[in-house]
């Protein structure tokens, strides 16, 4: 190797670099439970109590013992891991329990079909790709039965019927003389050219501001964090975003982006113009806890909201569960606890214990159309192993009754509990403490006018998160991190196996962060 190249940072220098200026650049080199290690000048590890967990993907904590073994002995075994193209019958047993687990939290027996991917944002372009299929598909019947209408009334037309005068007659009036042709073929040339148009168009899709799901081509375009988002909007389908504050908005976009095509009805010896709504919306996606955008809780009234609109335009529900679900808010899916029903579902983090990339697209049966599962693939997806690790990880988190699932309940309960404490005596520095079960967040308020210039100027540039994170692994040994686009809320997501004296260390690390915010310690709070 050219020694130039041996000595260049090459993996994503400059995100080292950023990583680096807030003091977060740390190198582990083991991890287990809640905490990560790193080495020390004199070699020796050093413990960090794990805040991060992973983004969400640690719900049984990094390498769990009963997860690491098993795998262990997959490989002791040789399972097979790429055998594409073969029957898959753990996937499926995965699949099968999923829907067990769905079907006992939607109290609903309908199946729902399960697509493997390898990553959040995979699952999410397999649910986007899938609603377009079935969307395509309602379009090819609209277009054929309008197709039928037009010869009904051309026929019609030639046995002398007349056309009745209806406003959407005289739109498409308008069109055909824009089309410079004549007559009663005419009118029809510039139905079907008009409608071509029309069905051509994109398919829009609906999500909430705050939305996080996934930065790949297609779902990067249904994330609101225009950062992330703008520099691709010429790749893909865009998006709406609807106000979180605002359930009434959901029927005002709707309303606003409306489309229609042109048909013709027939009776008697009238022929009538109308224009009738074809599907342009793909999908509504929806985390129920969003987590980038600053661990937010959909209600149940907004949730609500959202089901009614969709059911009244049949528009497909994406419950994007990849980070609120598997566990975390103390069900298998927090949109269980908000009544929330999904046609599909993406699940995918904690899927894989901590240690494989799997990630599924559950498809309710009504809205399945099988030809998808013969136009999309990928090498990695449905493989063995991490089917076999998925299993066990759904195993694990039923067993008992749901014991994870109380866990997270009574753990999140103490964690919040202590937020808010801490909150309660630091009311100038703590804005909000948000979320539900082990999916929370910690808002600090604006320092963009603090008297201190450097904690003014951290905040200005929106890295007042990453500041206190700094601070937290250097003066604590906490790892924490702040959510993508909502800079001065932190996350937190540890394991259920999160113990007191872990909750004891993030109090204490807390309460020392509010001290020097409240003293508007620059200084201490850059490591300056
Ligand atoms: C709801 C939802 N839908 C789709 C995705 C995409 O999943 P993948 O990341 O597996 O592609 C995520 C993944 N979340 C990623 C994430 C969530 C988060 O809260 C922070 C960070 C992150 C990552 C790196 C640096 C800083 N922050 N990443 C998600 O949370």
């Amino acid at each position: 190797m050219s020694p130039v190249a041996n000595e260049l940072e090459l993996a994503e220098p400059h995100l080292g670099g950023v990583l680096s200026a807030a003091g977060l650049d740390a190198e582990y080199v083991r991890a287990a439970g809640n905490t990560l290690y790193l080495r020390g000048a004199d070699g020796q590890e050093i413990p960090v109590l794990d805040f991060a967990g992973g983004f969400g993907s640690l719900m049984l904590g990094h390498n769990n013992p009963e997860i690491t073994a098993y795998t262990k002995s997959l490989l002791d075994a040789q399972v097979p891991v790429h055998s594409q193209f073969s029957r898959h019958p753990c996937a499926n047993r995965v699949a099968q329990q999923l829907n067990a687990i769905l079907q006992r939290e939607l109290d609903d027996d309908e199946p729902y079909f399960a697509i493997f991917a390898n990553s959040g944002a995979e699952a999410i372009e397999v649910a986007v790709k899938h609603a377009e299929f079935e969307r395509s598909g309602r379009l090819a019947a609209l277009a054929e039965e309008v197709a039928a209408h037009v010869e009904s009334a051309r026929a019609a037309v030639r046995e002398g019927a007349a056309l009745a005068p209806t406003e959407a007659g005289a739109r498409l009036e308008a069109a055909r003389r824009a089309g410079d042709a004549e007559g009663f073929e005419g009118l029809l040339a510039a139905l079907a050219r008009e409608n071509a148009e029309r069905l051509a168009r994109s398919p829009l899709f609906l999500t909430l501001e705050g939305s996080f799901h996934g930065k790949l081509a297609s779902s990067v375009q249904l994330t609101h964090n225009e950062s992330f988002r703008l520099p691709f909007k010429a790749l893909a389908a865009q998006a709406r975003f609807v106000p979180r504050d605002r359930p009434e908005a959901v029927k005002e976009i709707i309303e606003e982006e409306r489309a229609t095509v042109f048909d013709l009805s027939v009776e008697g010896d009238t022929v009538t113009v109308t224009e009738r709504d074809f599907p342009i919306f793909g999908a509504f996606l929806l985390e129920p806890v969003q987590g980038e955008g600053g661990v937010r809780v959909i209600t149940e009234e907004f949730a609500r909201a959202i089901q009614d609109a969709c059911a009244a335009i049949d528009c497909p529900i994406v419950v994007d569960e990849i980070q609120s679900g598997m566990g975390r808010t103390g069900a298998f899916l927090a949109s269980s606890l908000i009544g929330l029903r999904g046609d599909y579902y993406t699940l995918a983090k904690s899927l894989g214990g901590g240690l494989a990339k799997v990630s599924v697209t559950l498809v309710r049966r009504p809205r399945y159309r099988q030809d998808f599962e013969l136009v999309h693939s990928s090498t990695f997806a449905k493989d063995s192993f991490s089917s076999h690790i998925a299993l066990k990880v759904l195993e694990i988190m039923e067993a008992e009754d749901g014991r994870i699932y109380r866990m997270a309940r009574e753990r999140g309960t103490k964690l919040v509990t202590t937020l808010e404490a801490l909150r309660a005596d630091f009311p100038d520095v703590i804005k909000d403490v948000r979320g539900k079960g082990l999916m929370l967040g910690l808002e600090f308020h604006d320092q963009s006018t603090s008297e201190s210039p450097a904690i003014q100027g951290v905040s200005q540039a929106g890295f007042l998160g990453y500041t206190v994170a700094g601070f937290a692994l250097r003066e604590h040994r906490i790892r924490l991190f702040p959510t993508g686009s909502a800079f001065n809320t932190l996350r937190l997501q540890p394991s259920v196996y999160l113990s007191d004296e872990e909750i004891a260390r993030l109090d204490a690390a807390l309460r020392d962060v509010c001290g020097v915010l409240r003293e508007q310690d620059g200084e201490r709070l850059t490591g300056g």
